[in-house]
């Protein structure tokens, strides 16, 4: 049996930074981790598609500026590409993150954990070793998710890509279906469209991105289509096969037409890494997200804490760390009698996210629909980003577009979102403003510099008025 202060179940982003925390706060930690340390983030998530999608992006930022036009002659070199990305992604070696677990005094147990009882972890080895592990003062649920696979007939036994495949892939398939276009599908059709697939799309809704303002999904169609992706909406998935083993991948669709690829990528969401974690030990349900309050403390269980995906609240990496400081804080906090000093309020309307295709669409709060149906008395301004001094020395003929709700009654920005080459960093500006609650009329003395992308933000306060 071990025991340490607090034992952390999965060495993701979540886990590490939650164990970072408590060592630092003058505790022990020991995390378990089943696969890599670094979890799903750095080896099969934003890291290696990130790294796809960025080559694809620098070519045709060059191609978008008279005179460096000229100087693209060629394609893409999609070796180095991948080469590139297999070097983000440590070629799946995580001895770097591991001595950063060392460094800041946090142990590893690599296998397994599942709940056994109040603070006990068994945790069954690569070996099929149990170590029992007891946790004095907490036990941490930092497990993730995986990707979910739809209930299509046929669909599993057709070995369909999931997001790990997507990301990983050292072979550029000649024909790719995506079913799915969410965030995960649109930003992984583009790569791989950029490296040469033909790429078919299919959406069960009627517009892309229907939880975004309407322009992002616009812009986002638009480019695609230009690209040569073939975008199908309204398209309900009946059954799937594949052609013998490794051959082509048919899939029918409910109006009898069918799309056949090389590969199918489902990237349909996420489903929570709790199915063996022993969640019923605690009354809880396997398989589902844990339900934790602002210190992300689980429901009625004083010992037990989850972060990060696993937890629902709001499957990013950034917010997940976030999470990870309050828990761990909290933990800190609790173990010398004392109350959490701050609270997770950051994880529903104020959640900032990056979709890196290309237009980016950067958006931070509330949508202006989402603001509406929350009972607030909502603005919404719109400006065309291309008409900005800055992005138009960004990008020939630069297309985008902004926009900035605002609650009338308090006179504070609720959220804003950004569509366009490179708005990512834009972004950061509104999260300040949104989260500070920054008075419109203070917003006004924030100059932004010439010329830069920035200055839509006076075009927007002058739209709205001031
Ligand atoms: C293709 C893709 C791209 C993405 N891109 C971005 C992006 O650009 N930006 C962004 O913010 N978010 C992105 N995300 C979301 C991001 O990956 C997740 O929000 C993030 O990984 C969550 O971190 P986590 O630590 O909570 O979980 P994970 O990263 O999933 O880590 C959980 C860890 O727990 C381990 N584990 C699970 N069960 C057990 C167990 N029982 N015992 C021991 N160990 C266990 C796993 O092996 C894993 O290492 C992307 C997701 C995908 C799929
Ligand atoms: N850049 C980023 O920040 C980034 C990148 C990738 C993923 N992520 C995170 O990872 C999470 C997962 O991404 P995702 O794209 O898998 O999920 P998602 O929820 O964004 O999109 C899922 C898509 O699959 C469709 N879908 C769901 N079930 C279906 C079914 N049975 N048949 C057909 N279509 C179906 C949905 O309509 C939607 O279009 C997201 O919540 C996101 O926060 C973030």
């Amino acid at each position: 049996m071990q025991t340490v202060d607090v034992v952390v179940v999965g060495a993701g982003p979540t886990g590490e930074n939650v164990a970072g925390r408590a060592v630092a706060g003058g505790l022990t930690a020991l995390v378990v981790e089943a696969e890599l340390v670094g979890g799903e983030c750095s080896y099969w998530a934003c890291m290696p598609s990130k790294a796809l999608l960025r080559p694809v992006h620098a070519l045709r930022a060059a191609r978008r500026v008279a005179g460096t036009r000229e100087a693209v002659t060629g394609e893409l070199d999609v070796a180095a590409v991948l080469a590139r990305r297999d070097s983000f992604v440590s070629q799946m070696d995580d001895s770097g993150q591991v001595a950063w677990l060392d460094g800041a005094g946090i142990g590893l147990l690599r296998g397994h954990g599942r709940l056994v009882g109040e603070r006990r972890v068994d945790v069954t080895g690569p070996d099929g070793t149990v170590v029992e592990v007891e946790a004095r003062v907490a036990v941490v649920l930092a497990t993730g998710t995986t990707a979910a696979v739809p209930d299509v007939p046929g669909l599993r036994d057709a070995r369909p890509w999931t997001s790990r495949e997507a990301t990983s892939s050292s072979r550029v398939p000649g024909r790719l279906v995506v079913l799915g276009a969410g965030v995960v599908g649109l930003e992984m059709a583009q790569a791989w469209r950029g490296l040469g697939s033909e790429v078919v799309v299919l959406d069960r809704g009627e517009r892309l991105l229907p939880r975004q303002e309407r322009f992002a999904g616009e812009l986002v169609e638009q480019q695609l289509l230009e690209d040569g992706v073939d975008v199908r909406h309204g398209a309900a998935v009946a059954r799937v096969e594949r052609d013998g083993d490794g051959g082509p991948v048919t899939v029918h669709l409910e109006d009898g037409s069918t799309v056949t690829g090389d590969e199918l990528l489902v990237a349909a969401g996420r489903r929570p890494a709790t199915g063996d974690l022993g969640l019923e030990v605690v009354g809880l349900e396997p398989g589902a997200s844990v339900p934790v309050d602002d210190s992300l403390r689980v429901t009625g269980v004083d010992w037990l804490y989850a972060a990060g995906d696993v937890d629902g609240r709001a499957l990013l990496t950034h917010q997940g760390k976030y999470q990870a400081r309050v828990c761990g804080d909290a933990v800190v906090a609790r173990s010398r009698g004392e109350e959490p000093a701050y609270l997770a309020e950051a994880d529903e309307a104020m959640v900032p996210q990056v979709m890196f295709t290309d237009p980016e669409v950067a958006s931070v709060g509330l949508t202006g629909a989402q603001a509406a149906e929350r009972g607030l008395r909502v603005r919404t301004v719109e400006h065309d980003l291309g008409a900005v001094a800055g992005a138009s020395l960004h990008a020939d003929g630069y297309r985008g577009r902004a926009c900035m709700v605002v609650d009338e009654d308090r006179g504070v920005v609720v959220g804003a979102t950004f569509v366009g080459q490179d708005v990512a960093d834009l972004l950061h500006s509104a999260t300040v403003a949104v989260v500070g609650e920054v008075p419109l009329r203070r917003l006004r003395h924030a100059v932004p510099s010439y010329p830069t992308m920035s200055e839509v933000w006076l075009r927007l306060l002058e739209d709205y008025g001031l």
